[in-house]
């Protein structure tokens, strides 16, 4: 359910109905679900202002919140409260939006894609019959995506095309061997479907990203939103693709509470809790295990992180 609730009632004893803020488009889609079946009323905020909220808040108040992720390793980014703006946030829900954050409720979405988690999810459904998320993406760790990828040296004859800086190994079209005559889709393996689908739409979203962090300028590219849930491979070849298209001008960074911040900028709504009152007073230095999330199978980084390390903070040069 698309609902991402703040974690607060009020109680309203005028007329003794229970409030509670919610953003999301199911707010507004299960506002009267949630007047009906639980005599609650949702207090709508707004999904941007809300995704900021929560992001600003993760990246001012918790220790150790964002990280960079190359070739399977994690480095944490001390960030500097006072250099913290602007940065592009995208955030990978079913769909992908993309904002230009200046400060505390001065943002700007400058762009988005309709590829996002919602077409891995469901494309992956389709063509794999997975039965869950989980089980897709699960599949795409055992994948080898050359099956099902034409790659540049598919094309050359096994050679790099050095003179534009491509590969042999880099990725020439997506899907393109799938096009072979001789072949149906029982032909080729769920694994190696999933694992080009999460590469593709992964690829697309860091390329995308990055070219609107060149359009205005912005040194820091933060990823949140549930699709990445820590998943290294969905991490890495986000960053891959940053550094690719910026020729190892910029980094992606990730968020270690990723999944929720729009419910988290939604309870930063309650009048009562003030994002300067929590971030100024209380630093909250979160376990590196913490999680947000209840999900069983939720490993909110997976292998070794070292919570000591820090890196610069501006991965960037313009
Ligand atoms: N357990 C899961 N079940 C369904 N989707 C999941 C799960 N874990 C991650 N996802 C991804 O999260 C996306 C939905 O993200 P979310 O932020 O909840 O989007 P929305 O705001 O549209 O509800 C799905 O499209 C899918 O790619
Ligand atoms: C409409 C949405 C803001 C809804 O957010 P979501 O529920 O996907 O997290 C999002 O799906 C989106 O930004 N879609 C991309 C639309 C576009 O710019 O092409």
């Amino acid at each position: 359910m698309n609902v991402n609730s703040g974690f607060q009632h009020q109680e309203n004893c005028t007329n003794d109905r229970s409030f509670i803020k919610a953003t999301g488009g199911g707010a507004y889609k299960f506002s009267e679900l949630f007047k009906e079946k639980l005599g609650i009323s949702l207090e709508k905020e707004d999904e941007m202002d809300c995704l900021v909220t929560g992001a600003n808040f993760l990246l001012k108040a918790v220790n150790q919140e964002a990280f960079t992720y190359l070739n399977g390793s994690k480095e944490f980014v001390q960030i500097d409260h006072n250099d913290l703006y602007p940065y592009l946030l995208v955030n990978i829900g079913s769909g992908v939006s993309m904002i230009k954050v200046d400060g505390d409720g001065k943002f700007e979405r400058v762009s988005g894609t309709s590829v996002g988690g919602g077409t891995f999810w469901g494309l992956g459904k389709l063509l794999t019959k997975s039965q869950s998320f989980d089980e897709l993406l699960e599949l795409s760790h055992r994948g080898d995506n050359r099956a099902i990828d034409t790659l540049v040296g598919d094309i050359y004859g096994g050679m790099d095309y050095l003179k534009i800086g491509l590969s042999s190994t880099t990725i020439a079209s997506s899907f393109g061997k799938a096009t072979s005559h001789n072949k149906e889709l029982e032909d080729y393996k769920p694994e190696d479907i999933s694992r080009s689908l999460l590469r593709m739409i992964s690829n697309n979203i860091g390329q995308i990203s990055y070219l609107n962090a060149l359009r205005f300028g912005l040194k820091r590219i933060i990823f949140g939103g549930f699709f990445i849930r820590s998943h290294s491979y969905t991490m890495d070849t986000i960053a891959v693709a940053v550094h690719f298209w910026s020729k190892g001008e910029a980094k992606a960074m990730f968020l270690r509470h990723e999944g929720f911040l729009g419910a988290l900028g939604a309870f930063m709504s309650y009048e009562t809790h003030s994002l300067d009152d929590l971030v100024v007073n209380q630093v909250m230095p979160l376990p590196v295990n913490a999680s947000l999330g209840t999900d069983t199978n939720y490993d909110p980084l997976e292998g070794d992180l070292n919570g000591t390390e820090s890196i610069q903070c501006s991965v960037y040069r313009a």
